[in-house]
C-alpha cells in the first residue's frame, strides 16, 4: 500500500429518503496501521466497513486513493456451486493470481485455519465455522494491501482466532492497512494504531488515556548489528523500541503479534539473536 486511503465528507443512506446512517466521515487509512472501528448496534459499522471495502459507494462525499482490498464480510454467501478449494482458486485468479499461485495461497491458508480436510467440500455442505474459514481465506489468498474485517473472528475455532490474529500482524508488518470491527474488547486489543466509535452518523477518534492499555503484552530482547538499526518490519510490528546499548533492544509488542515479530526478526538478513521472551509484568 503506497499511499493513504481516504474517505472525504462520507455520506451514506439507503434509499432516496432514508436516515442518513453516515454524514460529514472524514477518515484516513494509512498503509502499515491496524485500525479498530468501535460502535453500539446498528450504528453504521458494517456500513463504514463496506465503504472501506469499495463494495458500496457512498451517497455523498469521495473515496480516494483505492488500493487493492480485500474484505471478510459479516455474513458470508456459502451457497456457490463450488467446492472450498475450486472457490478459493477462482477468487484468487479474480484477484490477479495465476491459477498455480492461487491454488497454492488457496491450500496453504487452508492448512493455517486448520481447514485443510475441507478443501473437497462443497461450499453449501460446510459447517458455519469451515464456512468462516473460507470466508477468511479468500481475504488473505493475494496479500490485499487493504484488509478489512467485519466480526471474522466470529464463528472460528481458538486456533483459527489466532491465526487470523497472526495473518493481520503479517499484512501491517509488510506495509499493509487492517481495518476491523470485533464484538469482542479483548481482541488485538493494544494493538490497533487508532480506534473509531461510530456514533449518531459520526465518527470520533478515541484517545487512549496514557498507560492504561486493556491486552497482554510481550517483552522480547533482540541483539543485531551494532550499526544500521532494526529491521523496518519489526519497527512496524514493535509498540515500543528501547535501545540498551548499540544493537540490544527491549521491544515491547502485543501478545497476538509476538510470534510475526520472532519470525521478523529471525529471517532477517542478517538475523537477529533473540535474547529472551517474556510476558510484560506490572502496572503500564
Ligand atoms: N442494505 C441496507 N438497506 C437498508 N438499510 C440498511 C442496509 N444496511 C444497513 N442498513 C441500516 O443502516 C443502519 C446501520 O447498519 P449497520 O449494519 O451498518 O450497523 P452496525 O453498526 O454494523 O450494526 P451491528 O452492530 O448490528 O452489526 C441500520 O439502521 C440498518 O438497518
Amino acid at each position: 500500500m503506497r499511499r493513504e486511503l481516504r474517505l472525504d465528507g462520507v455520506g451514506r443512506r439507503y434509499g432516496l429518503r432514508g436516515p442518513w446512517v453516515l454524514r460529514g466521515v472524514d477518515l484516513g487509512v494509512t498503509p502499515g496501521t491496524l485500525v479498530r472501528v468501535e460502535g453500539a448496534n446498528g450504528t453504521g459499522k458494517s456500513t463504514l466497513l463496506r465503504l472501506l471495502a469499495g463494495i458500496d459507494t457512498p451517497t455523498e462525499g469521495r473515496v480516494t486513493g483505492r488500493p487493492r482490498t480485500a474484505y471478510v464480510p459479516e455474513r458470508f454467501p456459502p451457497a456457490l456451486p463450488f467446492t472450498a478449494a475450486a472457490y478459493l482458486v477462482h477468487l484468487g485468479t479474480v484477484h490477479g493470481l495465476s491459477r498455480r499461485a492461487a491454488a497454492r495461497a488457496a491450500g496453504q491458508w487452508l492448512e493455517r485455519l486448520g481447514a485443510a480436510g475441507h478443501a473437497a467440500t462443497p461450499l453449501a455442505q460446510l459447517s458455519k465455522g469451515s464456512s468462516q474459514k473460507v470466508a477468511v481465506a479468500q481475504a488473505l489468498l493475494a496479500e490485499p494491501e487493504l484488509l478489512v474485517l467485519d466480526e471474522a473472528w466470529t464463528g472460528l475455532d481458538a486456533d483459527a482466532r489466532a491465526e487470523l490474529e497472526r495473518a493481520v500482524a503479517e499484512r501491517t508488518a509488510s506495509g499493509g492497512a487492517v481495518v476491523y470491527v470485533d464484538h469482542d474488547p479483548s481482541r488485538l486489543a493494544d494493538a490497533p494504531d487508532a480506534t473509531y466509535t461510530v456514533r449518531d452518523g459520526g465518527l470520533h477518534r478515541r484517545t487512549e488515556v496514557a498507560g492504561v492499555s486493556a491486552g497482554p503484552r510481550v517483552v522480547v530482547r533482540v541483539q543485531g548489528p551494532p550499526v544500521g538499526g532494526l529491521p523496518a518490519d519489526a519497527v512496524r510490528i514493535a509498540a515500543s523500541a528501547e535501545e540498551s546499548r548499540p544493537g540490544c533492544y527491549a521491544l515491547t509488542v502485543p501478545a497476538s503479534h509476538s510470534d510475526v515479530l520472532l519470525r521478523t526478526l529471525l529471517t532477517a538478513r542478517p538475523p537477529w539473536h533473540v535474547v529472551s521472551v517474556h510476558a510484560q509484568e506490572g502496572p503500564r
